[in-house]
């Protein structure tokens, strides 16, 4: 991280945000972490003299406090709460401060319209898996922010995995299917580890060996650079117990179960924004 983003301020550390100061923290040199809270205290910060954390309910100045002279400020509440929070802390911000929503569905024009006019203002839309250095960030820079915006989330993000621009209009729909996405997978693992002891496997050696299938199936598709589709077939002998599987997924419509999900995600994420 360079020394443009030696302090950053997470207002609103909790499971997303979290996971991005976690991911920073752990960096070396490691910038200074200010955290905020409601009332909650995150443990992974413990002992770590470059991040500290106030709770509002301790502090009701924590978030203004925290923005003082801070190069980054995350904004890491409910999308309910993030547009008063941007209006809390507006006038103390640093100049030139960038300012990063996670947020969920709030468009950009919400959030600029409470700050500093000209603002270096954006939305991101992170995953969890960004705690280990292997999230995927999609981002849209305000069109009021100044030029070099976009190079700083480059820089910001890329010790936190992949992060590529996306226009805002598409950013409720990447949320449908990479920020919800890590959900997907877990409900994917919890439910072979079910159907594994349903057959006869024990819970341990179903929660062993699922996640080691995943993440060597994943692995394989990207090292060898081939068609997920292609790597289906060859694993499919003809008449054999793949296909059985696979006929009883298009019985039970799997890719519908699925693109439906995405849909009903992306309707919500459109919802929230509207408040
Ligand atoms: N959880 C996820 O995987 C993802 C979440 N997001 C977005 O991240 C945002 C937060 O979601 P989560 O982290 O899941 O929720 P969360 O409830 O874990 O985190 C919110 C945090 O805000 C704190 N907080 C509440 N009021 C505050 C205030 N006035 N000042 C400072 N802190 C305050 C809470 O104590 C909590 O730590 C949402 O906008 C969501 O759309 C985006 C991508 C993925
Ligand atoms: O569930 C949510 O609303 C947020 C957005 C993407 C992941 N979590």
């Amino acid at each position: 991280m360079s020394s443009h983003h030696r302090v950053i301020a997470v207002l609103g550390a909790g499971n997303m945000a979290g996971a991005l100061a976690q991911r920073w923290a752990s960096l070396d040199p490691a910038p200074e972490l200010r955290l905020t809270t409601g009332s909650s205290r995150p443990a992974w910060a413990d002992g770590l003299t470059h991040v500290s954390h106030v709770p509002v309910a301790d502090v009701p100045s924590a978030n203004v406090d925290a923005v003082a002279e801070a190069d980054v400020v995350v904004l890491g509440v409910k999308p309910h709460a993030i547009v008063a929070l941007a209006g809390e802390i507006a006038d103390a911000l640093a100049p030139g401060a960038l300012v990063v929503s996670v947020a969920g569905g709030v468009r950009l024009a919400d959030l600029a319209s409470v700050l500093p006019a000209g603002a270096a203002l954006v939305r991101t839309m992170p995953n969890t898996p960004v705690a280990v250095g292997r999230g995927v960030t999609a981002f849209a820079v305000a069109p009021g922010a100044p030029a070099g915006t976009n190079a700083r989330v480059h820089e910001l993000f890329a010790p936190t995995g992949a992060v590529e621009e996306l226009d805002e209009d598409l950013i409720d729909a990447f949320s449908a299917v990479v920020g919800s996405g890590p959900a997907y997978v877990y409900a994917v693992i919890e439910a072979m580890r079910e159907a594994a002891v349903s057959q006869g496997l024990s819970p341990e050696q179903a929660a062993r060996m699922v996640p080691a299938m995943i993440g060597g199936a994943v692995a394989y598709l990207e090292s060898t650079g081939r068609e997920p589709g292609d790597l289906r077939v060859e694993v499919t002998s003809p008449g054999g117990s793949t296909a059985a599987a696979l006929g009883a997924f298009v019985e039970h419509g799997l890719a519908e179960a699925l693109a439906a999900g995405v849909g009903a995600a992306t309707a919500r994420a459109r919802e929230l924004g509207r408040g």
